[in-house]
C-alpha cells in the first residue's frame, strides 16, 4: 500500500456541508508543517474536492510516475525555518476544467478512494490528514473498509469530528461519532468551528450562532473537546486570495483602510521561512486563527502519542 510510510492517518470529518470541515483540514494541516511535520492531505470529497483551492494551487497538475501519482507539493521543507513539507493530492488536479462536476454512481467512487490509497506516492510521512466529504457516503464507507484492513494497527489515529455550534449541526455530527463507533475507527475529538466572531475593532467576540454545542456533544459522547476557532475573515481573505493576498475595497482593520494593498504587512519580518515554505504557510502564521489551532493541533499530536 502507498501509505505504508506514514506514520499518523488522521481523517477529518462532519456531519454536514459547509460546517468548515476543509478549513480544519487546512489549518490542521498547516499547523503540523509549521511544527515542523512532513503533512500529506488526500481529498477524498469527490463532488466537492475543496483542498486545491484551499492551498491555492487550482492550477498545480499531477504526475504519473511509474508507480502511481505524485502529490502536488504545496510547500518543501525548511528545515532550517522549522518547516515540514506538505503535499496534497485531489481529485480537483485530475479534472479536465476548474469546476468540472463529478456525478458518478456509488461503485464509481469506491474505486477511486480505493485508488487514491493505494496509487499516490507519499513517500515518508509524518501524518496524512484524510480530508473527506460530509455525512456518512460510500466514499466514508470504502475509506474504512480499506483503511482498515490495510493500514497497520494504530496507523490510522482516528478521526477529527468538526461541527458549529449550533444544534442543528451537532445532531448530524452525532451521526459521524456513530459511524466512527460502528466501523471502529477512533475518535480523536471534536473541535467547534465558527465558535463566536472577533471584532477586529474592538476585539469583543459575539456568539452569532448559540455557543458550546460542541463541547456539550462531546461530554455526551464521552469524548475530547479539541476546542472552538472563531470565525475570522481575515482567514477567508487568505485563502481566497492564496498566495498574492490583497485586501478587497473597503477592508478596514484597527482603523487603517488596507483595500487593494497587499495583505504583506507582518508577511516579512525576517525573510527566514519565505525561502522555502509557500507563502500561504507564511500568511498563515501571521493569521489571528494560527494560535488556537497550534493549540489544537499540539493536544491532537499529544493524543495520538
Ligand atoms: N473559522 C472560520 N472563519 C472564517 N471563515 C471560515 C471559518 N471556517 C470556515 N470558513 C469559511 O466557510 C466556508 C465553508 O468552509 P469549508 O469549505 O471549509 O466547509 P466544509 O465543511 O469543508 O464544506 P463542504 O461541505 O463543502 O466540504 C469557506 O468559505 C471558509 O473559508
Amino acid at each position: 500500500m502507498s501509505l505504508s510510510k506514514i506514520k499518523h492517518i488522521v481523517l477529518v470529518l462532519s456531519g454536514k456541508g459547509g460546517v468548515g470541515k476543509s478549513s480544519v483540514t487546512t489549518q490542521f494541516a498547516l499547523s503540523l508543517s509549521l511544527a515542523g511535520h512532513s503533512v500529506g492531505v488526500l481529498d477524498v470529497d469527490l463532488t466537492g474536492p475543496s483542498m486545491p483551492r484551499m492551498f491555492n494551487i487550482e492550477d498545480a497538475k499531477v504526475t504519473q510516475a511509474p508507480g502511481g501519482w505524485l502529490p502536488v507539493t504545496v510547500h518543501s521543507a525548511n528545515p532550517e525555518a522549522g518547516v515540514g513539507e506538505l503535499r496534497c493530492m485531489s481529485l480537483g488536479f485530475l479534472l479536465h476544467a476548474r469546476g468540472d462536476a463529478v456525478v458518478w454512481r456509488g461503485p464509481k467512487k469506491t474505486a477511486m478512494v480505493r485508488q487514491f490509497l493505494s496509487d499516490v506516492l507519499w513517500g515518508e510521512m509524518d501524518y496524512l490528514l484524510i480530508d473527506t466529504p460530509p455525512g456518512t457516503s460510500d466514499e466514508h464507507i470504502s475509506l474504512a473498509e480499506t483503511l482498515l484492513k490495510d493500514a497497520w494497527p494504530g496507523q490510522v489515529a482516528g478521526a477529527v469530528v468538526v461541527t458549529t455550534p449550533q444544534a442543528v449541526a451537532t445532531a448530524d455530527v452525532k451521526k459521524e461519532l456513530n459511524f466512527c463507533t460502528k466501523t471502529g475507527i477512533p475518535v480523536i475529538g471534536v473541535i467547534e468551528n465558527m465558535a463566536g466572531f472577533v471584532c477586529p475593532n474592538c476585539a469583543e467576540c459575539t456568539n452569532i450562532f448559540s455557543k458550546g454545542g460542541g463541547q456539550v456533544m462531546a461530554q455526551e459522547f464521552n469524548v475530547r473537546f479539541l476546542g472552538a476557532v472563531p470565525i475570522d475573515p481575515q482567514f477567508v481573505m487568505l485563502i481566497e486570495t492564496g498566495n498574492r493576498p490583497v485586501y478587497p475595497q473597503g477592508t478596514i482593520i484597527n482603523g487603517q483602510d488596507l483595500s487593494g494593498s497587499v495583505d504583506n504587512t507582518t508577511a516579512e519580518p525576517n525573510g527566514q521561512v519565505t525561502k522555502d515554505a509557500s507563502l500561504l504557510a507564511y500568511k498563515y502564521r501571521n493569521c489571528s486563527l494560527e494560535p488556537v489551532f497550534r493549540t489544537i493541533t499540539q493536544d491532537i499530536v499529544a493524543a495520538i502519542g
